[in-house]
């Protein structure tokens, strides 16, 4: 459907994230939430609308779009769509209109920075450094529609385009953005490994990663984010319940996530405006249904080295929009499944515990339906993700630096000194330093090093056994130290436990 063109026209300039924007010539602007904004613009003429955006989050993505707005008052009409499920999980579009309704207040944000809060059950934020007056004055002077659907969304959009030709409200208004700047410490780019006990704890350590070492680079969404490469988190010992820490530190709470675990485990039919689910690739869109073939393989080969499931089309190069989830394997090592995932790209902050908490929740259904329908009682193994671009955008640097500072410390100082590597005994014996290092489990000797010198045995475990965690090779090196004074000083050495 095609809406008549008004016959007056204004240029929409946008300041902020300009390519996010479909820009035209009316005086409505539409927010589409997380619905896909080309499948409304198909039903309209650029006459029609000022400007059409998705909104993501009540916290990030409402004080761009209002800067936008005061920069252009020649926008008198918002219709704002929230036909998706994620727009009720993320409530961004929701709180745009408890601020058109119940306006703001000032307070402060989660990291402490002052703000505008919006007077709404959804915490969402607008920047502080924009006047409370030409807040108010956008509230006035717009008019606005709710929409459940994109033919909603257009049959307004058409209702407001008639009203067409209002003036203004006032001048283009522009307000100054305070910048964050941060150091990075020097680090590998490539091929990083964080373990944790729960996905909690290792989202911590994953986000600390990233925010010390990452490489800064554009995104290609108007901003920069902190990058690291093939990034992989495998945690270990993640409970069946799923652990939420108290007080809750994780983007999401248990509601979302029983929200979101349909969307990986169950098929969903084809909706307009939604770009894939997971559960649709993986139960549907191959003509297969991929959860079902990979059990019934490992009941047919306990040890298949291919329960393999792709959500990835080679179609997906054609459009945008392509599946960030891309392989996921399961695996059997003695008795135990575990789930590994690839991500092409991978929003650290806002979407890993989601994706993680969601894709346990996959691994535990194949573990049980095996159970169920064979002999095989298995262990939940490790879950592992894989993110190629793993990374953080800037405009959530604030809360990344706040978590760090919060929660970083007490997790690290909370680690069991156990290491896949063994335990090393260090004697001084005979005139020289003697190491045995033995397994983690029972103690066995599996390999024995001794010289006099400590700064040479220390390169010789180190070659080894390269994958010796660092605390634990500093206090071999302290040790070894010791060892080397009390052999020079004809003292006995006893080992610091
Ligand atoms: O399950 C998901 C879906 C999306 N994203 C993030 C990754 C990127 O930051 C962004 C997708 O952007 P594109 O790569 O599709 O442009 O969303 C995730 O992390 N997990």
């Amino acid at each position: 459907m095609t809406i008549t063109s008004s016959n007056y026209q204004f240029t929409y300039t946008p300041h902020y994230k300009p390519n996010q924007l479909i820009c035209g010539y009316g005086q409505t602007a539409i927010i589409t939430g997380w619905t896909v904004k080309q499948s409304v613009a198909k039903h309209l003429n650029p006459e029609d609308y000022a400007v059409i955006g998705n909104l993501y989050s009540p916290t990030r993505g409402i004080s761009p779009l209002i800067r936008n707005l005061l920069a252009n008052p020649h926008v008198r009409f918002l219709v704002i769509l929230q036909a998706t499920k994620e727009d009720k999980n993320a409530g961004g579009c929701q709180c745009l209109l408890d601020f058109l309704q119940h306006g703001f207040t000032q307070g402060k944000s989660d990291t402490g920075r002052d703000t505008w809060v919006i007077n709404s059950e959804i915490t969402g934020y607008i920047d502080i450094e924009i006047d409370a007056d030409a807040l108010e004055n956008l509230r006035q002077y717009l008019d606005y529609k709710e929409a459940k659907s994109i033919r909603e969304a257009v049959d307004y959009i058409k209702e407001f385009a008639d009203q067409n030709n209002k003036q203004p409200w006032g001048n283009p208004l522009i307000f100054p953005q305070l910048e964050t700047t941060l150091t990075v410490l020097p680090g590998p780019r490539y091929g990083h490994r964080i373990e944790g006990k729960t996905i909690a704890e290792t989202w911590v350590k994953i986000l600390h990663r990233i925010k010390t070492t990452g490489t800064i680079r554009p995104t290609g969404y108007d901003g920069k984010w902190q990058e690291l490469i093939d990034l992989t988190a495998v945690i270990t010992n993640e409970p069946a319940e799923v652990y939420f820490p108290d007080p809750n530190y994780l983007p999401i709470d248990r509601s979302f996530l029983k929200e979101y675990i349909p969307q990986i485990l169950d098929d969903a039919p084809y909706t307009e405006g939604v770009k894939y689910t997971y559960g649709q690739r993986l139960r549907s869109w191959f003509k297969k249904d991929q959860i079902k073939q990979v059990i019934n393989k490992l009941i047919g080969e306990i040890d298949a080295a291919s329960g393999v499931m792709s959500l990835w089309d080679v179609n997906d190069h054609d459009k945008g929009g392509s599946p960030c989830l891309n392989h996921i394997w399961i695996r059997v090592v003695e008795n135990e499944l575990s789930l590994t995932a690839t991500l092409r790209s991978n929003d650290m902050f806002a979407a890993w515990p989601a994706n993680a908490m969601g894709l346990r929740a996959l691994q535990q259904h194949i573990r049980d339906e095996i159970a169920k329908r064979s002999d095989y009682n298995l262990q939940m193994g490790p879950l592992i993700t894989i993110s190629q671009s793993a990374h953080i955008y800037d405009d959530t640097w604030e809360n990344v630096d706040k978590l760090i500072t919060n929660q970083y410390a007490k997790i690290i100082n909370n680690r069991d000194y156990f290491d896949p590597s063994g335990n090393f005994l260090i004697e001084v014996e005979d005139g020289q330093i003697m190491v045995k290092q033995t397994t983690p489990g029972s103690g066995e000797i599996v390999a024995c090093y001794s010289g006099k010198n400590s700064g040479k045995l220390i390169r010789e475990i180190c070659a080894a056994s390269p994958a010796i965690q660092p605390d634990h090779i500093g206090y071999l090196g302290i040790e070894l130290q010791k060892a080397y004074q009390c052999l020079k000083m004809g003292q006995q050495y006893i080992q610091d436990q």
